[in-house]
């Protein structure tokens, strides 16, 4: 029997977990905040900051929010985010991406104090990523680490294949599998949506991460027997439904997991951690920059 992972179930762990820094937290006066800043009018995107920013709500993270026109200028963007940067109550920022091709997010991100930097996409965090040593572990390769846990699929010595090769998803979660940790010890291919013979390496791995935002690129005759599916995917396709779409994975869900032993879903399965890992890294912002001491596990 296929194993589906439940994410919306690890993410409510990983949200006790949360909660509990907060009250921590809060035992000493510091109520954590994190700044969501979005430059888009793109439904996704406000569906995503308006789910973070509610997730805050319900863990007594005080959520604080800016929204700029898809218009905007670069100088806007960093005039908000300096603004964010030098208030003491907010202890995370987040830049919602993408932003528009005419302002350079990866610029406003420099201007971000890496303490501050809940994303992990600061330079200074994704250089002491690669190093080994990770302050904020970037979201959602987080929380794909943490439902690989949770699924009891050990990572040491097994072959990953990632399709997709962003700095968001890809680049990040083959950095923390190589690493000499728990959740880490692998064997890890970086592959994207074209490259040779995808096929023949996807069916040799014992883990596949599906992050090309490709809808069902990944299907059951790419996955080798046995192995464990991850579908990082979240893409929207029109559909009669009462919001007017679907929401599909990289993955094609029914051929795949006639093959895996352990498969994610879309939606429920790493949409949900990718959020949950927000809070987690909130609150450790607000524990390095306050010194108060959180158990985070
Ligand atoms: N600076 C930045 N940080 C991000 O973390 C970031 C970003 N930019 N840009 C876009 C991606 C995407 N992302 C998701 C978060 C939650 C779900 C999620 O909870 N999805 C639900 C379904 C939600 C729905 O119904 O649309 C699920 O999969 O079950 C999905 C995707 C965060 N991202």
């Amino acid at each position: 029997m296929t194993h589906v992972i439940d994410g919306n179930a690890v993410a409510d762990r990983i949200r006790d977990d949360v909660q509990n820094c907060v009250t921590a937290l809060e035992d000493e006066g510091v109520t954590p905040g994190l700044a969501t800043v979005l430059m888009s009018d793109d439904p996704a995107s406000e569906t995503y900051v308006s789910m973070k920013q509610r997730a805050c709500d319900e863990l007594g993270i005080e959520g604080i929010h800016r929204k700029l026109e898809p218009e905007a200028s670069a100088d806007d963007l960093l005039e908000t985010v300096i603004e964010l940067d030098g208030d003491p109550t907010v202890h995370g920022i987040l830049l919602q991406m993408p932003v528009p091709d005419h302002v350079d997010g990866t610029n406003a991100l420099r201007h971000v104090d890496p303490l501050k930097d809940v994303d992990g996409f600061h330079p200074e965090n994704v250089g002491r990523l690669v190093a080994g040593d990770p302050r904020y572990k970037p979201c959602t390769p987080h929380g794909i680490q943490k439902l690989l846990e949770a699924a009891d699929v050990d990572t040491d010595g097994s072959d990953v294949v990632i399709v997709g090769r962003s700095e968001i998803v890809g680049k990040p979660i083959a950095n923390l599998l190589i690493q000499k940790a728990p959740g880490g010890n692998a064997t890890v291919t970086v592959c994207h949506s074209r490259t040779n013979a995808l096929a023949e390496k996807t069916r040799q791995a014992d883990i596949v991460v599906a992050a090309a935002g490709v809808p069902e690129l990944v299907d059951g005759s790419m996955i080798g027997a046995g192995a464990v599916v991850i579908d990082v995917g979240v893409n929207r396709i029109d559909a009669e439904t009462e919001k007017g779409y679907e929401l599909v994975g990289d993955v094609e869900f029914d051929s795949a997991r006639e093959k895996a032993s352990v498969i994610t879903p879309v939606p429920g399965g790493v949409g949900p951690m990718t959020i949950a890992m927000l809070l987690y890294n909130t609150v450790a912002a607000a524990s390095i920059q306050t010194g108060v001491p959180v158990d985070l596990p």
